[in-house]
């Protein structure tokens, strides 16, 4: 039986899959390794081929080689992290302040994806009700970004205790700009097989059979197949 070209063969939904449970947020392992410019660009095109609202493609990647603007950043990132670590008492805070939460400097490539928030005039089709939905597409080029690298063993992470205005002066966005992530990548010596955070104690996966419901809000999935199968799933 000839199969259709639609569909994926079991080794390609395995890789899929692959991707998808073995990709991580990485902060402490990466190497000094360069990343060739053409793996970097099927990384780039990946995200350019993410879904967008409208098909408005409001992304920008800035790639980030200067060591001076980086030592900036980094510095950003002291100031937000020190007031982040406030929120916190006690062993809570002593925990946070011993976390890793960024390799701006150690990984070969920062990237700034930007969103485009004027992009395709002032109607854009399907943002008409939901405004941010630009920003939503442009958070959907970061995950292709992400599965990618890891199909590429580049280890990708995403830093967001950084000051949204100094950001965008450090990278000189104009105001309709806006910088939805600021990435580290790079090879790396190890992906972890969990996020960081679990692995330091922080915060544990939940279970996926209480976060599924059934017709509304808190509706129980008891007696449905569904939740037999998630459970097998676990
Ligand atoms: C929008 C957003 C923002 C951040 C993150 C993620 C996302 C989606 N994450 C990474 C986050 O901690 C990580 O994804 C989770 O802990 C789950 O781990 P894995 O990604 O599965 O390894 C993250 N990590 C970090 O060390 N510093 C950070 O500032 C951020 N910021």
């Amino acid at each position: 039986m000839s199969t259709p070209s639609h569909h994926f063969s079991d080794a390609e939904k395995r890789g899929l899959y692959r991707a998808i449970y073995e990709r991580r947020d990485v902060r402490s392992q990466f190497l000094p390794d360069p990343i060739a410019p053409e793996t970097l660009a099927k990384l780039l095109k990946a995200a350019h081929h993410a879904p967008s609202v409208g098909f408005m493609q409001p992304w920008d990647f800035i790639v980030i080689e200067s060591r001076e603007v980086r030592a900036a950043i980094v510095a950003m990132f002291e100031r937000e992290n020190q007031k982040a670590a406030e929120r916190f008492e006690g062993e809570r805070k002593e925990r946070y302040q011993g976390l890793k939460l960024q390799g701006i400097l150690e990984s070969p490539i920062n990237l700034c994806i930007t969103c485009d928030r004027s992009r395709g005039g002032p109607h854009v089709l399907g943002r008409n009700s939901i405004v941010d939905t630009d920003l939503f597409s442009t958070c959907l080029a970061v995950q292709n970004l992400w599965l990618a690298a890891r199909a590429e063993g580049i280890g990708v992470g995403w830093v967001s205790i950084l000051d949204q205005d100094q950001l965008s002066t450090a990278l000189k966005l104009p105001e309709h700009v806006y910088p939805l992530a600021y990435l580290c990548l790079g090879y790396v010596s190890e992906f972890l097989d969990q996020p960081e955070l679990e692995a330091k104690g922080w915060r544990s996966r939940l279970s996926l059979n209480e976060l599924v419901h059934s017709d509304g809000w808190g509706g129980s999935l008891a007696e449905s197949p569904l939740l037999a199968a998630l459970q097998e799933h676990e």
